[in-house]
């Protein structure tokens, strides 16, 4: 509970003043105003975040946090529960769609187990399991009180471990059969849309299922009523462990001033459990892409998101994120070898 308090106590706005100097040095690149977009407003970011005109993001891990769901029992998702704990052993290989995409941004993977239903004993997976999986939300709470502070705290402590090692970008990442259905849940509880609205079919559930789905996550928000403002209190009562992790992540990158990447419809879920917690962290996040899970817009919108890629993307593990780290990148590169008006002798 003190490294939660700490590090909610120690994020602060962003640097403001970093904000106005990096809007008039981008204006200042030979090219003609706002023509590089996005990679300019990114470029803002970053330098208000970091405090610097000259952020580097060449560092980037991204830390996929692993957990199971009570919730699975109640048919909700496609796929057997089993699939979370091979899928989980497999990021060490290197051959999942996350490693994939963190290969070619040069970025560093970083696996946990945080509540896989099994026991993994890999010497590359971090074992910070709190519990064998989550209660079934639909009829009990995801966790007690206590385990949703573990949770964060396991993501503050992997993303402080990663800032202490020199990461200057870190992203979220996660693997959890049935886990849209807590997100789902998040996500109708803060937007304050009907679940029907903003359920989707997950990892490809028969669209046939999915009015079960929105009931099991209408039931579970109705036997809670979680509190709003009270993101440990939501996280306790529909969330997971690995949303709390990823939402400590955030959490730890803002009192650091590190960004930090949101991935997918999952991560999102746990940008709004992070917001509830400190509403501060939101301009230290930077979300990857908007996935194709029905509910993401309506997260994303919620938080004031505009995602930066929109590729068809659904399959969560941080591989959006990861992809998004290469036009992350290109921001810094802009700003460090382009030359500006004056250095290059260009009058107009
Ligand atoms: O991140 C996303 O946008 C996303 C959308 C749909 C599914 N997923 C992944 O699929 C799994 C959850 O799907 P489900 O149908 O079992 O709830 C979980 O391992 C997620 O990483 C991820
Ligand atoms: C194979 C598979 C890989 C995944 N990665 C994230 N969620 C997943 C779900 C499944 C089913």
């Amino acid at each position: 509970m003190n490294m939660l308090n700490n590090t909610v106590k120690n994020i602060t706005e962003v640097d403001v003043h970093k904000r106005e100097e990096a809007t008039k040095r981008v204006d200042t690149l030979i090219k003609p105003l706002k023509s590089l977009g996005r990679l300019e407003e990114l470029y803002i970011q970053l330098a208000s975040i970091t405090g610097t005109l000259h952020p580097k993001v060449d560092k980037k891990v991204v830390l996929v946090m692993a957990g199971d769901h009570g919730v699975f029992s109640e048919g909700v998702t496609a796929f057997p529960q089993s699939i979370t704990a091979l899928q989980t052993e497999l990021f060490t290989k290197g051959v999942t769609g996350v490693c994939a995409l963190a290969r070619q941004a040069r970025a560093e993977v970083i696996v946990a187990d945080v509540g896989v239903a099994a026991d993994i004993n890999h010497p590359l997976i971090r074992n910070y399991k709190i519990a064998y999986g989550t209660g079934n939300i639909r009829r009990e709470a995801a966790m007690t009180r206590q385990k949703a502070v573990a949770a964060l705290e396991v993501g503050i402590r992997l993303a402080n471990e990663q800032i202490d090692q020199g990461k200057n970008l870190l992203g979220t990442g996660e693997m959890g059969i049935a886990n849209t259905t807590p997100s789902a849940a998040i996500v109708s509880l803060f937007t304050g849309k009907d679940p029907e609205e903003v359920t989707g079919v997950g990892a490809n559930l028969p669209t046939a299922k999915l009015s079960h789905k929105a009931l099991v996550i209408k039931e579970a928000i109705q036997r809670h009523k979680p509190n709003k403002t009270d993101g440990v209190d939501v996280l306790a009562k529909i969330g997971g462990f690995e949303i709390g992790a990823m939402a400590g992540v955030m959490l730890a990158g803002a009192a650091r001033k590190i960004p930090v990447v949101v991935d997918g419809f999952i991560s999102t879920s746990a940008a709004l459990i992070a917001h509830a917690i400190e509403p501060k962290v939101l301009p230290y996040l930077i979300p990857a892409h908007l996935s194709m899970e029905q509910g993401a817009k309506a997260a994303a919108e919620f938080l004031g998101f505009k995602p930066l890629l929109e590729l068809g993307l659904c399959l969560g593990e941080g591989s959006g994120a990861s992809l998004s780290f290469n036009i992350i990148e290109a921001a810094t590169f802009m700003n460090e070898d382009m030359m500006t008006f004056e250095e290059a002798g260009m009058k107009i």
